[in-house]
């Protein structure tokens, strides 16, 4: 049977940056064009070019995709022609191969939102999609308020798609706009528009598509609605972010679209296989971006998919994985977790350890204990899935293969914020730190930052960081090197009480990366920890020398 090709539209830089709470820095919409190129969708929504800074900035130096870069805009307003209209002009000026202008479909929005009438609306959606198509760019029709407005009038609403479609518009993408419209309602207005029972003419469903929010947690459900009925292209976004309650989220469409059926065998998309194994990648990519926990239970891709906790599932994992997966974790680069106090978890557990470099026999008793001490830290607010250096050093420990380099005897860290006898404001931070090496003798780091010419320094933690290493003797060109790239704060809960978890990463001269974990009501303390399980891990992984 030949294949059917989707086309897959994300619209993460867009309808995603929608979310609130969520503002992408430039850098930031580079690195996530960078991983929506790679997992192998068709078109990239980068933003609205003219509408903030931040989008301007990023279609000025827009990423090489092989993906099609697409800007995002609104039908030229009443009034003046497409060629006159500003906003239209700063989204042409982008210069992208697409272009996606959103237009009114809904009588009810074009009188009170508009302000104009169903004549002037559709004159302003064939004017404009005229447009791009004549600056020889494709043209895509986000119909807004389609379903909505197919259900008040549904007459206008395909005349509104009708008029796009005359003017070149490749697609005609029916919104879901306030995300009401179920499933089964979807399939049927698709199945109409295609069928030509819809009032005006038939439209191909290779040039329909879905653009669902999740109002009513069914976005995903109302896309593959779409496409049963026989609409082409689905626009989504990573996570699912974007307005609202967000859009449909391509990390579940895509898994279905590629591995179940009837999918699978009926359709085809730009995401191949291996490209598939790095869909957990890029969620938990665009998690760290928005500095969010990734959601544990999120399909294909959370950390629990595939985490078999209660006994009888636990037990037959290991007999054979399929018994509770209803796919190998690995096709979307998932891994099987197996937690806590059985066999198969101390199977999951030695092989962490041997990634670690350390290798325990099956039956070590030390292996329960490390599973129990895991559970009981991360009841506390510990996290170890991204802190794997704080991990490997609580595994040492109850293993006895934890070298005890150096003790902290006390730190102190003092943070003032005054006026300089110019009036102005400073910010200053300095530290102190006191250890005990092996030897018996005593070091203490100082730092603070005395010659900054900025009036404000790093602050308390940089100041700790500077101090505790800037004097630990023989073991001083063991940690030289040391980088801290990245710092992540994040209110928690530890038992009952809310606490701070820091998560920081670092990296050496060599390249080498790890991240370690900090966790105390006293957000100084916290980083401390993770500070101090840095150095640790550095020193055990080079014994103690450069
Ligand atoms: C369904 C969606 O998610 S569509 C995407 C929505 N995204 C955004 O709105 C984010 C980016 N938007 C913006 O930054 C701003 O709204 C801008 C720069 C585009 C426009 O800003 P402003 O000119 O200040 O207008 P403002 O935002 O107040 O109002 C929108 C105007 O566009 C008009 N408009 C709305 N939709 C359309 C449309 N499809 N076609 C033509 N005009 C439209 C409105 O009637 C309103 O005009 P009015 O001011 O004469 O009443
Ligand atoms: C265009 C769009 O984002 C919507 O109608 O939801």
């Amino acid at each position: 049977m030949t294949k059917t090709r989707l086309s897959l539209y994300d619209t993460t830089l867009r309808d995603g940056q929608q979310t609130q709470g969520v503002q992408f820095s430039t850098e930031e919409k580079h690195a996530i064009a960078q991983t929506l190129d790679q997992l192998g969708v068709d078109y990239i929504e980068g933003g609205w070019p003219g509408a903030n800074p931040t989008d301007s900035a990023f279609f000025d130096a827009a990423p090489k995709t092989r993906a099609t870069m697409t800007a995002f805009g609104m039908t030229k307003r009443a009034g003046r022609s497409a060629e006159n209209d500003d906003v239209l002009a700063a989204v042409m000026n982008a210069n992208t191969p697409a272009v996606c202008l959103v237009g009114k479909t809904n009588t009810f929005h074009v009188t009170e939102a508009l302000g104009i009438t169903p004549d002037e609306n559709l004159e302003n959606i064939r004017a404009s999609v005229a447009h791009i198509v004549a600056k020889g760019r494709e043209a895509l029709f986000d119909a807004e308020h389609f379903f909505d407005g197919y259900a008040i009038d549904p007459g206008y609403a395909t005349a509104c798609l009708d008029a796009a479609r005359e003017a070149g518009a490749r697609w005609l993408v029916l919104c879901d706009t306030n995300g009401g419209t179920l499933p089964a309602r979807i399939a049927e207005v698709v199945d109409a528009l295609i069928a030509g029972t819809a009032g005006t003419k038939a439209f191909p469903g290779t040039q329909l598509g879905i653009h669902t929010h999740n109002d009513t947690e069914q976005a995903v459900a109302g896309s593959l609605a779409a496409v049963d009925a026989g609409a082409c292209q689905i626009q989504g976004t990573l996570n699912g972010l974007g307005e609202r309650c967000g859009n449909a989220n391509l990390i579940a469409l895509i898994p279905t679209l590629l591995l179940k059926e009837p999918y699978a065998s009926r359709f085809e998309t730009g995401v191949a296989e291996d490209a598939l194994e790095g869909l957990t990648r890029a969620s938990r990519q665009l998690d760290e971006v928005l500095n969010r926990v990734p959601q544990k239970q999120a399909a294909y891709v959370g950390a629990s998919a595939f985490a078999h906790k209660a006994g009888l599932h636990a037990s037959a994992i290991v007999k054979n994985p399929a018994t509770y997966e209803h796919i190998d974790p690995a096709r979307v680069g998932n891994s099987r977790i197996i937690p806590m106090s059985n066999q198969a978890g101390q199977s999951n557990l030695r092989r962490r350890l041997t990634e670690a470099g350390v290798e325990v026999e099956k039956d070590n008793p030390a292996l329960l204990r490390i599973l129990q001490v895991v559970k009981d830290r991360e009841d506390r607010g510990y996290t170890y899935d991204m802190a794997q250096a704080s991990f490997e050093l609580l595994a040492r420990d109850e293993l006895g293969l934890l070298s005890q380099f150096f003790e902290v005897e006390r730190y102190r860290v003092i943070s003032e914020r005054r006026r300089n006898a110019r009036g102005q404001v400073v910010v200053e931070s300095e530290a102190v730190v006191t250890v005990q090496l092996q030897d018996g003798s005593k070091r203490t780091g100082y730092y603070k930052n005395e010659h900054a010419t900025d009036l404000h320094d790093d602050g308390p933690v940089n100041a700790l960081w500077q101090a505790l290493r800037a004097d630990l003797g023989p073991l001083q060109a063991a940690i030289d090197g040391i980088r801290l790239t990245d710092f992540k704060v994040r209110i928690t809960n530890g038992g009952t009480e809310a606490v701070t978890r820091v998560i920081i990463d670092f990296e050496d001269e060599t390249g080498r990366t790890w991240s370690t974990v900090g966790v105390s009501p006293n957000i100084v303390d916290a980083s401390f920890e993770a500070l101090l399980d840095a150095i640790n891990w550095r020193l055990q992984r080079n014994g103690g020398s450069a």
